[in-house]
């Protein structure tokens, strides 16, 4: 049997789960000494949380990454009273943690419409200064994606997901209680003998059609952005949602999966994947496997298996293809060993504790 395949590399890395930023509020206004009139205050800097918007998408539209949020009027014969500067509104997805450079917690946003104010606008000059303003608070900050857990499983009902985080994690994965999402992802945590601790998510709810809301189809794909890496489980044998809808192949099912993803927001496409395949178990799927590989291997050949508009723009080549069985633990050390060498080809894990921690554990 082969145990793991290696099918070329795609690039990855596009996927963006920090930002930092600068951040300035606006000057106040200048007052007026012959009239005792006060200069607007400087508009304040907000991050707003907005479900479509991505920190790659923010990166894109502007990539000096600086906002100034507008300077209050000058106070004059004709308005004593200077206008306000105009606010800056940054708008991020929620689940987001704002940070100054030092580490200081600004606030998180958790749902639709929750703001953190980043920068203060200056005061406007008066009588108390001598009539001259104040300039706008003025800082870099960060915007950090709260992830739920380094790997994040991607497949349809009955491919075998819980039980394979139950047979990773040796023990009933406990059920994750975050305050910015309603669907509370199942978290196992894989452990590895320097105590290293890796977090799996198996985040209920995704089939065919989920992009466009289907089921919790949405709330699911949200989640996927929340994990730092995904693992596609596929049953060999195939996939029916149900009587009335087609069988699909293990092959089919992973396009669909990735059609899902692609068709949500194909950034997460992305993200460094790997694929189990799981249930190898069962009798005849050694063949099985072999035809999986020469088609992922060979994806454009049989790109007609589908109808055109299911089939991904690009399909995905998986670094690492795992066959495993969660049922009897076959090829799961070696499923544990490539999501250790995944993870650490990429950088830390979410959940890597400080060397030295690890060491007095030791
Ligand atoms: N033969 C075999 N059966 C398996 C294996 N893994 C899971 N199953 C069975 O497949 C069925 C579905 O398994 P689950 O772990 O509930 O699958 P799931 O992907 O979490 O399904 P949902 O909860 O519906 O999303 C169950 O009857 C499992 O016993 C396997 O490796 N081999």
């Amino acid at each position: 049997m082969v145990w793991i395949s290696r099918i070329c590399c795609r690039k990855y890395g596009n996927f963006v789960d920090n930002l930092r930023l600068y951040v300035r509020g606006g000057s106040g206004g200048m007052g007026l000494p012959r009239l005792g009139g006060q200069g607007g205050k400087g508009g304040d800097v907000w991050v707003t949380a907005k479900h479509s918007v991505t920190l790659k998408k923010i990166k894109d539209k502007y990539p000096n990454k600086r906002f100034v949020a507008g300077a209050g009027e000058n106070s004059s014969i004709r308005a004593l009273k200077g206008d306000r500067g105009e606010d800056m509104q940054i708008l991020a997805p929620p689940g987001i943690i704002v940070t100054t450079d030092n580490g200081k917690v600004l606030g998180e946003l958790n749902a639709e419409g929750d703001q953190v104010l980043v920068a203060r606008g200056g005061r406007g000059g008066s009588f108390h200064s001598s009539f001259l303003p104040s300039k706008g608070q003025a800082r870099q900050v960060r915007l950090d994606l709260r992830l739920i857990a380094d790997m994040g499983l991607v497949g349809f009902p009955n491919a075998g997901k819980s039980s394979l985080l139950s047979t990773l994690s040796h023990a009933k994965p406990q059920i994750a209680d975050y305050p910015f999402t309603t669907l509370k992802p199942e978290i196992g945590k894989v452990m590895y003998d320097d105590y290293r601790q890796v977090s799996i998510a198996d985040l209920p709810g995704l089939i065919e059609g989920a992009h466009g809301n289907k089921g919790m189809g949405h709330k699911f794909l949200k989640h996927v952005e929340r994990t730092k890496q995904l693992m596609f489980v596929v049953d060999i044998c195939g996939f029916q949602l149900s009587s009335k809808m087609p069988f699909r192949s293990a092959f089919q099912t992973v396009q669909l999966l990735t059609k899902e993803l692609e068709l949500y927001k194909e950034e997460l496409l992305s993200k460094p994947a790997l694929l189990v395949v799981n249930k190898m178990d069962l009798p005849g799927t050694e063949e099985m496997f072999q035809e999986l590989l020469d088609q992922l291997k060979n994806q454009d050949d049989f790109t007609h298996l589908l109808p055109e508009d299911m089939v991904p723009k690009n399909g995905l080549q998986f670094k690492r293809v795992v066959p495993v069985s969660a049922v009897t633990g076959l090829g799961i050390e070696q499923l544990k060993a490539q999501v250790r060498q995944s993870l650490d080809e990429e950088g830390d894990t979410a959940t890597e504790e400080p060397s030295r921690k690890r060491i007095q554990k030791l």
